[in-house]
């Protein structure tokens, strides 16, 4: 996305305030399909939307976008007041879903976006009460920081006077009210970031596109913007599309995940799900789970490239039966190395018996499996198990690749492969 954002810095920096955007331009409905919606210039900014128009209401439908390698062709169901993540890897079509509901990209034809009912096209951008922050904030670098807040209503027809003291009462309201008259330029990450979210709040959207808007910021500076990010959209009832590649993001400031691939949606789920049942591969990683596919051998036994892992500590999906491809998920905090074992993976000595049915049931805690790499994951370092296993290590004795070791699953679940 980048050089689309470089070249629509002044459209992306009026989309949180509302003044046209890319498809608007484009055309859309005839005057008759708008003639019960507020237009441009008409006022609507001034007197506010009324409740019950297109800005209280949900997004639904599909946003069809051609791009180089593939079409962006997501469906997306955002209900008044939910807040939704958007994960995938990178160049999967995040930025590109966000930008088209920005108005910065144009929508194809095939796209069937209502608001409200209403058909996308027939609303106008300013009309659809959408505040937009990119991860650079994108504010006009030679304008005063309130002025930059004041833009939005000002573009709305509101008077100077009016438009400042709105912008006044933003910059309050994240609390950055002593940089009014600072120049934009000026300011730091954090801060422009807070500015960001002013100006966007000042058009008094219902729904605020995020585009990884704390990505670029130090730790202390991001988990300031997110809480009170996550303060306003609470306060203010806002429904949130949030792109990130942050896992506490998502946990902190949304209610359900969608995953996009090579621009398709190939899973919704609610965010306190993640860490439990995740089906795409993308968000186990996104959620820091390893994703193991093994085979459940016996009701107390699964194999995984070459281990044979006891399911002590592992919650079995009931539907699961012995002989079924499935999956073990587990967090690398839950995956301990309890000594660096001998021997052959596998073939690892734990107390087994053979049931009746010559099934072998084991006893023991822990099994055989080797290291395959040594992984960094924020600030902890990982042990990568021939497994798939994910395994939590002490940094003061890391094993050496290639090493065997005893592990223990403390947590885990097995569920049935997808
Ligand atoms: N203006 C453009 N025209 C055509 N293709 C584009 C344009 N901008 C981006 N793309 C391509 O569209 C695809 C999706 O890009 P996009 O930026 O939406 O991905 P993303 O999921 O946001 O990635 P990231 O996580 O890296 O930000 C990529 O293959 C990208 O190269």
């Amino acid at each position: 996305m980048a050089g689309e954002r470089a070249v629509s810095s002044v459209a992306a920096g009026a989309a949180g305030s509302g003044a046209a955007g890319a498809d608007s331009a484009s055309g859309g409905a005839g005057p008759d399909e708008r003639a019960d919606l507020p237009r441009a210039g008409d006022g609507a900014g001034e007197r506010g939307i009324a409740s019950g128009g297109p800005r209280d209401s949900g997004i639904s439908g599909r946003v069809v976008v051609p791009r180089d390698r593939f079409t962006l062709d997501a469906s997306l169901e955002l209900r008044p007041g939910e807040r939704v993540a958007i994960i995938g890897a990178n160049g999967s079509g995040k930025s590109t879903l966000l930008a088209g509901l920005a108005g910065l990209t144009e929508l194809a034809r095939a796209s069937t976006v209502t608001l409200g009912g209403h058909p996308w096209r027939s609303i106008p951008v300013e009309a659809r009460g959408i505040g937009f922050i990119a991860q650079d904030g994108l504010l006009f670098p030679h304008l005063s920081v309130l002025d930059n807040v004041a833009f939005g209503p000002r573009s709305a027809g509101r008077s100077r006077r009016e438009s400042r003291e709105i912008a006044a009462r933003m910059l309050e309201e994240v609390r950055v009210d002593h940089l009014a008259g600072a120049a934009a330029s000026s300011v730091s990450g954090g801060e422009r970031q807070r500015i960001a979210l002013a100006r966007a709040l000042a058009t008094e959207p219902s729904t605020l596109l995020l585009d990884e808007p704390f990505a670029a910021l130090d730790v202390d500076a991001s988990v300031e913007v997110r809480e009170i990010t996550a303060e306003q959209v609470r306060a203010r009832g806002l429904s949130l599309l949030l792109v990130t590649h942050d896992l506490v993001d998502a946990v902190r400031l949304t209610d359900c995940v969608i995953v996009l691939e090579s621009g398709k949606v190939v899973e919704r789920l609610e965010t306190r799900d993640l860490q439990r049942a995740p089906a795409s591969a993308f968000a186990a990683s996104f959620a820091g789970l390893a994703r193991v596919p093994g085979t459940l051998a016996t009701d107390a036994l699964v194999t995984a490239s070459g281990a044979r892992i006891p399911l002590r500590g592992v919650e079995v999906d009931r539907s699961l039966r012995v002989g079924a491809s499935a999956l073990l998920l587990a967090a690398p905090d839950h995956v301990e190395l309890v000594d660096s074992g001998r021997g052959a993976v596998g073939g690892d000595g734990e107390a087994a018996r053979t049931d009746a049915g010559g099934n072998v049931a084991m006893s023991a805690s822990s099994f055989a499996d080797a290291v395959e790499s040594l992984v960094g994951d924020g600030s902890a370092v990982r042990a990568r198990l021939r497994s798939g296993l994910l395994a939590r290590v002490d940094s003061e004795r890391l094993p050496q690749a290639g090493a065997i070791v005893r592990v223990r699953i403390h947590h885990a679940r097995l569920r049935p492969a997808p």
